[in-house]
């Protein structure tokens, strides 16, 4: 039976940027954003209950989601995500599960590395061996946010607010990757966790 972790963190806490280290140190990766991405495609029943949700609106003229508009509606009305993730949650949460229990049975020896970011919120954990928690100072959080959306600092914190806070992430996780430095460090971190894994 193959092993496989979960990854997750704030936003912009550098989970993908971990993932990244993980994939050129030739482990297998997965990653929940493209799934999310994957159910509401155009022609996806995903798709169509966003449309009945919340209108033509958060379509773009070529008919797929237009993201940021639905970014801007939902991300500081908790009623208007917690409707949206009523549609996405279930399936998204079939795929993943699908995935993670394909790799359960396979024989390959190389550890998987699936990286969710409402892991915790999802419930995700009793699902893998273990769970790895990106965590980052919450001021280079919202300063990196900020700088790789080019958002406000108001609506940077409405993003970070949407979700479980990040020191509930740290202290729920198996093994903890601080990213409050730079590069390098990170690096040291990475190298630090693996003969744990
Ligand atoms: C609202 C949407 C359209 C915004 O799209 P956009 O391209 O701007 O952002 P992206 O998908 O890259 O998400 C960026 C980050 O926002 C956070 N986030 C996304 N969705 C949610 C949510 N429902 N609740 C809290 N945080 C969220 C995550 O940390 C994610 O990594 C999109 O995030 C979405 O469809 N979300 C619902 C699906 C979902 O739950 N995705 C999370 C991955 S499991
Ligand atoms: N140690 C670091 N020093 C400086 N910048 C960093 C560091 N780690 C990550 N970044 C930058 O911070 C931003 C957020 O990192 P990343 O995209 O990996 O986060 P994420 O957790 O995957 O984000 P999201 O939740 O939005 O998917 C990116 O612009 C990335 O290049």
């Amino acid at each position: 039976m193959s092993k496989i972790y979960g990854l997750t963190g704030g936003i912009a806490s550098g989970k993908s940027t971990v993932l990244n280290l993980f994939r050129h140190n030739k482990f297998i990766v997965y990653d929940a954003d493209y799934v999310a991405r994957d159910v509401v495609k155009v022609g996806t029943v995903g798709l169509k209950q966003i449309t009945q949700q919340f209108g033509e609106q958060i379509l773009l003229p070529d008919g797929n989601l237009n993201r940021r508009k639905l970014s801007s509606i939902v991300f500081g009305d908790r009623d208007e995500l917690d409707k949206l993730d009523k549609i996405t949650r279930p399936l998204i949460k079939k795929e993943i599960l699908q995935t993670v229990a394909e790799v359960k049975r396979s024989t390959d020896k190389t550890i998987s590395i699936f990286e969710i970011p409402l892991l915790f919120e999802g419930n995700y954990q009793n699902y893998f061996d273990g769970v790895i928690s990106v965590y980052v100072e919450p001021q280079i959080q919202l300063h990196r946010l900020m700088r790789r959306n080019a958002l406000s600092k108001e609506v940077a914190l409405e993003q970070i607010n949407s979700q479980m806070s990040m020191y509930e992430k740290k202290e729920r996780a198996d093994f903890v990757i601080d990213n409050s430095e730079d590069l390098a460090h990170l690096q040291d971190e990475f190298s630090r966790l693996i003969p744990q894994l």
